[in-house]
């Protein structure tokens, strides 16, 4: 009999580890996990209950642990095409060496970036994705559509942070001129691009915020308008914050603040605002972001590959603020991969002055997984393995040689190489099994993604 409303298809998975990363970061040595329809149904020790009706599906789990799927918060899928480029720069001058090119992109390259960017995060156990896309060059097609359809092609949820530059060179501002979007180009654009494609239902598989690129390089108006159009739309807002010394120092030069300070004077701390990095913050910034439910898409990887600092994550979640973690753009994150980040943002926060106590294997897992939903906004549907919940899940393989030996499967998930993903579902929907991606084909986008590369390589050298 086919599936129905009320009588779903039931995919039914047994004999795995579990971890729920729910409120009490419930885990089961042998449990199962019932998902029925889009939702998971049931999460428990031992078997999954029987006699359950219409079950398409039944996998053992043996050797493998299931988690809820990777959620990451901030990332600029563009860069795909400029990665391994100004290897050696802190993020002011990688700015400054890479705007041209990013300044030539076009409908085809940024289609293709985005299918690159998300068949890698897919395939590592990546369910909710996101794009802050922030380059607009004139003329060059429906970019932002470009962009969600690779999402929808890839079957990963989505979040579309449509970002916008308008403080240029002959502002003030980092951006060559030619570069950046007018004021009220960016607004109406921005406008136009929550209308076309979010989508604020239960399970919604694409949502839209308004994002502003960061105070270098956008003015104070586009910053105050763009929170109030958020706001007025009912949209989440997003930007880049409090990353370097530089971006410290230009602050306080231009506005005669720091940046968090400045963010509060613009309308910029809230539940509905998440910032990325978030590197350089004093005690005062920690508690106005705890004070407000600011949230943060912490990336280590791309802070320690600018030079840009350690984010103090222990003590942001020790002051209740929501906490995600984000591979960033993959031209300061070349890996691409969303389990770097977990296994980073546990090392590398020991070397900051916490030293063994910053952060569990448990909550690095919950950063890449729960906070992302929850910083997302998305904390009622996504996050953890609870009844009612989106069935968004991995099922990660620990029997191969890379992961075998380790008793505690979280430790192995975190601290080790990263995992063969044998399963992910997204809605229930499988979109990765045995390691390879169901939705797009994995050798056709490479090969798409080096040829736009070359060819926006060949734009900017005024060759095409
Ligand atoms: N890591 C990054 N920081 C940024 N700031 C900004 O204005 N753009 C970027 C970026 O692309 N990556």
């Amino acid at each position: 009999m086919a599936a129905t409303a009320e009588r779903p298809a039931r995919i039914v998975i047994e004999n795995c580890a579990v971890a729920t990363v729910d409120a009490r970061d419930t885990e089961y040595a042998q449990g199962h996990v019932v998902v029925a329809g889009q939702v998971i149904e049931s999460v428990g020790e031992g078997k999954a209950p029987e006699g359950l009706e219409n079950v398409v599906r039944r996998i053992d789990g043996t050797g493998h642990l299931v988690t809820p799927g990777l959620v990451n918060t901030h990332h600029h899928f563009y860069q795909w095409l400029t990665r391994g480029l100004a290897t050696d720069h802190n993020l002011f001058d990688w700015l400054v060496a890479l705007y041209p090119t990013w300044a030539r992109i076009d409908e085809p390259m940024v289609h293709a970036a985005a299918q690159g960017s998300l068949a890698m995060m897919a395939r590592g156990g990546v369910t909710t994705a996101m794009d802050h896309h922030y380059v607009f060059p004139r003329g060059t097609g429906d970019l932002a559509g470009a962009i969600v359809r690779a999402a929808r092609e890839t079957g990963v949820r989505f979040t579309l942070a449509r970002g916008s530059m308008d403080r240029g060179e002959s502002d003030g501002g980092l951006p060559p001129d030619f570069a950046v979007e007018s004021l009220d180009g960016a607004l109406a654009a921005t406008e136009r691009t929550v209308a076309r494609h979010h989508d604020a239902s239960f399970g919604s598989m694409t949502q839209v915020a308004v994002a502003p690129c960061s105070p270098f390089s956008v003015s104070t108006e586009l910053m105050r308008e763009g929170a109030g159009l958020a706001r007025r739309l009912g949209v989440r807002l997003h930007t880049h914050g409090s990353e370097t010394v530089e971006e410290e120092k230009f602050c306080h030069e231009l506005f005669g603040m720091g940046p968090t300070a400045y963010f509060e004077s613009t309308g910029w701390l809230g539940e509905d605002v998440w910032m990325a990095h978030c590197v350089h913050m004093n005690d005062a910034d920690i508690a106005a972001f705890a004070r407000t439910g600011t949230g943060v898409a912490h990336c280590p990887s791309s802070n320690a590959r600018l030079a840009a600092g350690i984010a103090r994550v222990p003590d942001m979640l020790a002051a209740g603020i929501p906490v995600g973690l984000g591979v960033d753009g993959t031209a300061s994150n070349e890996s691409g991969e969303l389990h770097t980040e977990l296994r980073n943002a546990l090392l590398v926060n020991r070397l900051g002055p916490h030293r063994e106590a910053a952060l569990t294997a448990r909550q690095a897992l919950r950063l890449g997984t729960h906070g992302g939903a929850r910083v997302l906004g998305r904390e009622a549907e996504i996050g953890s393995l609870e009844p009612g919940k989106l069935a968004d899940l991995v099922l990660w393989r620990m029997d191969t040689l890379a992961h075998a030996s380790i008793a505690d499967p979280v430790a192995a998930l975190v601290l080790g190489a990263a995992a063969p993903v044998t399963l992910s579902l997204v809605g229930g929907v499988p979109v990765v099994e045995d390691g390879r991606l169901l939705t797009v084909d994995e050798d056709a986008v490479a090969r798409t993604t080096r040829d736009e590369a070359r060819r926006l390589a060949r734009v900017t050298a005024g060759e095409e």
